[in-house]
């Protein structure tokens, strides 16, 4: 399935079963375009005791990562129309918590989904990254292989680093994507965006994410750069922003009362059995 052509290998762990040890040589073996099926990495669908669903997220190298966001709406869409949730609302665990996803429904197929994704986390303890735990990284310099840049942080339960360009067909994410992950001063690492702004209410985006590199998009990000833009005054809470990402748009709001929801599409490229040989 893809979300804006962000694509994972779904498991339905409803039937499957897989072992702890599997789950990253497999993510890296199914996720190869070369060797593989190819995509950006593995989403496993999973019965909770907490909601009707869980999702857990692997990175097309291997490592597990705490939330998606074009994983959600993607995990919402295989849940309702596979039959394991009845209702048009409901919650989906993550390693970052639950959220609630509402699917958008036409002839019993999904074609959106909403998610509200919870509240953005903006200490530097939350991403982590060094320095003072409890102080915020907003318009932060950043010097980075002799480029001086500034640096706002945000948690959406995964780490987001985003910097603002003027024009978003010179951003430099195949060259300082890779150095700004993996810097020191994000001890986890972290996902890597440049975001243009075109008006209060669209921005364009960017990414180098941690653990797959340059993708279509980026859900987590793009709810990243929303509230990066409002800490920033480039936008402002309770008015929604559509970010246009390489794979197609988003709608991001986030609300008054602290919560960031995320719209788009989710969609099936093809179901099958992997037999290993
Ligand atoms: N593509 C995702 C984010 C996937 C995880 C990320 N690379 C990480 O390691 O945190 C999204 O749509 O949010």
């Amino acid at each position: 399935m893809h979300g804006l052509g962000n694509s994972y290998i779904y498991v339905d762990l409803f039937k499957e079963t897989l072992s702890e040890e599997q789950l990253a040589p497999l993510a890296i073996e199914v996720a190869d375009k070369n060797k593989g099926i190819g995509s950006d990495g593995m989403i496993l669908v999973c019965p909770s005791d907490k909601a009707p669903v869980k999702m857990r997220v692997f990175n097309n190298d291997g490592s597990e990562a705490k939330n998606c966001g074009n994983g959600l709406r993607c995990v919402a869409k295989f849940a309702y129309e596979h039959g394991y949730v009845n209702e048009e609302t409901f919650q989906i665990e993550t390693l970052g918590g639950l959220v609630t996803a509402t699917v958008h429904v036409e002839n019993e197929r999904v074609h959106t989904v909403t998610v509200n994704m919870g509240q953005p986390r903006l200490s530097r303890e939350s991403l982590p990254m060094q320095g003072e735990a409890s102080h915020q990284v907003v318009a932060e310099p950043f010097d980075v292989a002799n480029t001086e840049l500034e640096l706002t942080a945000v948690s959406m339960g995964n780490p987001h680093g985003v910097f603002f360009i003027e024009d978003i067909n010179q951003a430099p994410v195949d060259t300082l994507g890779p150095i700004i992950e993996k810097d020191p001063r994000f001890p986890e690492w972290i996902n890597v965006e440049f975001v243009e702004v075109v008006s209060e209410t669209e921005l364009h985006f960017r990414v180098w994410e941690r653990g797959s590199g340059i993708t279509q998009a980026c859900g987590t990000g793009a709810c990243a750069a929303v509230v990066a833009s409002i800490l920033n005054h480039h936008a402002k809470k309770g008015t929604a922003v559509t970010v246009h990402l390489l794979g197609g748009d988003l709608e991001i709001e986030w609300r008054e009362d602290g919560d960031v929801l995320m719209t788009g599409a989710a969609e099936v490229i093809c179901e099958g059995l992997y037999k290993r040989k």
